[in-house]
């Protein structure tokens, strides 16, 4: 039943490795099972070619012996095993075989293979007509019922090398089968999840190199894949982004603690497109970063709109303290750096100085000249008495109407006269022709009042230096206007 060959590795064994018993004990071994004896260590008992004694023993087994060893070896296999003649008939069947195509081994022996399974039979054909050539059936998958096996049909050769049937080995891999379906619908369900997600996903090792991203990243940027792995996702980065980008993403290196931040990447349609990255560190069992998982997420359009609406706040926030007119910052604004810098000169025992400035015959200038030229002039004026301060500390505001205040911090009366007079010649020196009024052209009328903080037991306001200034303006408007008048600040003057 079994071909007596030895292959030529064997023929060609240097005889000095083996005793001349194992030599016979190996040439018995491949004529019996027609392979070379075992070399793992499952084998050691009967490859210990060079102990004689035990190669003896085994010797000694009588042929019925090994071919009953043979035979439950054969009978208890796992895998599904029988052999087939020339004509086409089983002539030994295991359990296994039986078991897969649910026939009894005694009913099949000397039965065709096509009587229980007709496929089986061009199967036998085939492998047949490949021994006669001299080759091997390759393996293959066969379905039966419902039922998915690997099949194996070798050629039995005899002594002579003629073909004499062949023998068949069946094992079921329909469970893994199964489970490789589970698992590629798994990691099709995952990858759906992942394309409908408005995230993409990206992971970098734990030195913040880029190892894999989405293929939807290349949808957005139009950068193929291999262009932002590793460190060249900067280089995608909008220039004005990418140094806050490397900070944030090295602070995360350096510390574990999870990427947050929004950059703008390379778009293929817009140019540059706002995203939104993240990413989380995973750690080993020793505490090690292994990993870094991330996501980039598309915010464009609500980074727009964000950003529209911060210019919107911005614009919203100095027009409540600007004057619309003047540009200047408005009354409301006036009160605020007025009290802050009182409290101040309080704190300092700083001398702080105020000027109220008042056109001179506006309203004739309005009646002559038009409502918007009288806007006008009010521009020019503004800008000005603006231009005409010389200390960033100092502040011009527009009072209201043809009426402007300035607050000169750290200025004594002196200062103050000093102070007021450049303005009013500032004013003056503009030459804007105004026909309504006595000077000819436009002029400003100016009260200064000076807080001089006496310490603890001062009794001044606030409201009392704005007081004095204001009877400074009367004062100099009584007198002729176009010229600077000044008020001692005393405590709780009329009110205004
Ligand atoms: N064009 C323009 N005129 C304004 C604005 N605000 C106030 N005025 C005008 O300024 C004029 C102020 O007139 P008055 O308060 O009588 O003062 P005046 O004519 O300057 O007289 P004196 O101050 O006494 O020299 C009024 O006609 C107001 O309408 C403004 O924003 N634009």
């Amino acid at each position: 039943m079994w071909c007596v060959s030895t292959p030529p590795s064997w023929h060609n064994r240097p005889a000095a490795t083996m005793t001349p018993s194992a030599w016979c004990w190996n040439i018995e071994y491949m004529a019996a099972t027609g392979r070379e004896p075992p070399t793992s260590r499952f084998g050691e008992r009967i490859m210990r070619h060079d102990d004689p004694k035990e190669n003896q023993a085994l010797l000694r087994e009588t042929d019925s012996q090994r071919l009953f060893q043979l035979e439950s070896m054969y009978a208890s296999a796992p895998v599904g095993l029988c052999f087939i003649d020339l004509a086409f008939r089983y002539v030994t069947v295991n359990d296994a075989m039986a078991a897969i195509l649910g026939i009894p081994p005694a009913l099949m022996a000397g039965h065709e293979v096509g009587e229980f399974i007709p496929s089986f039979r061009p199967l036998v054909s085939e492998a047949l007509a490949h021994a006669a050539r001299r080759q091997v059936l390759p393996d293959r998958e066969f379905s039966l019922d419902d039922r998915v096996y690997f099949i194996r049909i070798q050629p039995a050769r005899d002594a002579c090398g003629e073909v004499s049937g062949l023998s068949l080995a069946m094992i079921d891999l329909t469970t893994m089968k199964q489970m490789e379906r589970a698992l590629r619908e798994s990691q099709e369900h995952y990858r759906n999840m992942v394309e409908l997600n408005p995230q993409i996903p990206w992971t970098s090792d734990p030195d913040g190199r880029l190892t894999d991203v989405s293929s939807r990243f290349q949808r957005i940027t139009g950068l193929p894949q291999q262009d932002v792995l590793g460190d060249r996702w900067v280089e995608a980065i909008h220039s004005e982004d990418r140094r806050r980008a490397l900070e944030s993403w090295e602070n995360s290196l350096k510390t574990g603690l999870p990427l947050d931040m929004e950059v703008r990447f390379c778009h293929v349609e817009r140019g540059w497109n706002w995203m939104r990255l993240r990413a989380a560190a995973r750690y080993s069992p020793e505490g090690q970063i292994m990993r870094w998982y991330g996501t980039a997420e598309d915010i464009h359009e609500r980074k727009l709109l964000e950003l529209k609406l911060v210019k919107a706040n911005r614009r919203l926030e100095i027009q409540a303290h600007t004057d619309a007119l003047t540009r200047l910052p408005n009354r409301r604004e006036f009160k605020k750096v007025l009290g802050h810098e009182f409290m101040r000169a309080r704190r300092a025992r700083a001398p702080l100085s105020l000027i109220m400035i008042d056109i001179d015959y506006f309203k004739a200038f309005n009646d002559h000249y038009g409502h918007p030229s009288g806007d006008a002039c009010l521009r020019l004026v503004a800008r000005t008495l603006r231009r005409a301060l010389k200390r960033s500390t100092d502040v011009v505001t527009r009072f209201g109407g043809e009426e402007f205040a300035a607050i000169l911090p750290d200025t004594d009366p002196g200062g103050a006269q000093v102070v007021a007079r450049q303005l009013m010649e500032a004013v003056r020196a503009l030459g804007i022709r105004h026909q309504g009024s006595e000077f000819g052209s436009v002029t400003i009328s100016l009260g200064t009042a000076t807080y001089c903080p006496a310490g603890s037991e001062d009794e001044i306001e606030q409201a009392d230096i704005l007081n004095a200034a204001d009877e400074a303006l009367y004062l100099a408007k009584n007198h002729g206007r176009n010229q600077v008048t000044m008020m001692a600040v005393t405590p709780r003057l009329s009110p205004r």
